[in-house]
């Protein structure tokens, strides 16, 4: 059976910049161990565990964010499949915007540093093409999202 975790793409909106899409921040994280790679919060589901409140709960022990930090974009998810030292893993995650643009961010000992970055920076630094296409479909979106209003 396939490793399974689960977090959120974490964005949020700067007031003062133009033109408006330009304006989304991605959240990506740094392992302190490993390759020191980064990806958006995320983490293995416990036994018994949905995989939703897997994402939840990754993303306050790794980022210091919790649900009422976070507004979910339920209508977009994304899993990734790919191979950790020769076993199968998916990864889900979910879209969520950061309510309060300022509010901080808590790293636990798992990460070494973070970073609010654009998408063309986020996309370097995930340097996964699995990872920086679920990042261009969120960017997409949140851009038809936009369109609609
Ligand atoms: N000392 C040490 N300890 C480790 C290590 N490894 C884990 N620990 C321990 O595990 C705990 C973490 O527990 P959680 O937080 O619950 O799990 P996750 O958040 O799931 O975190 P992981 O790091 O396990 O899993 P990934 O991020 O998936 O990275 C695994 C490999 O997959 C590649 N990779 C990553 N992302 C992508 C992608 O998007 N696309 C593609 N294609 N590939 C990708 C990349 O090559 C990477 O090397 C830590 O506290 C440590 O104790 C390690 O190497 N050394």
């Amino acid at each position: 059976m396939a490793l399974r975790a689960c977090g959120f793409i974490v964005f949020r909106r700067l007031a003062s910049c133009v033109p408006p899409l330009d304006n989304i921040e991605y959240l990506l994280l740094q392992t302190s161990y490993g390759e020191h790679h980064w990806t958006p919060p995320k983490g293995h589901v416990d036994p018994g565990e949905d995989d939703l409140t897997t994402a939840l709960r990754e993303t306050k022990e790794e980022a210091g964010l919790g649900a009422e930090h976070l507004q979910v974009i339920n209508s977009f998810v994304q899993e990734l499949r790919y191979e950790v030292r020769g076993k199968p893993k998916e990864v889900l995650y979910w879209l969520a915007e950061l309510k309060e643009p300022g509010t901080a961010v808590t790293l636990s000992d798992e990460h070494q540093d973070y970073r609010w970055a654009r998408l063309e920076e986020a996309c370097a630094l995930a340097r996964y093409k699995d990872l920086q296409d679920t990042l261009r479909a969120a960017q997409r979106h949140l851009e038809a999202q936009q369109d609609k209003q």
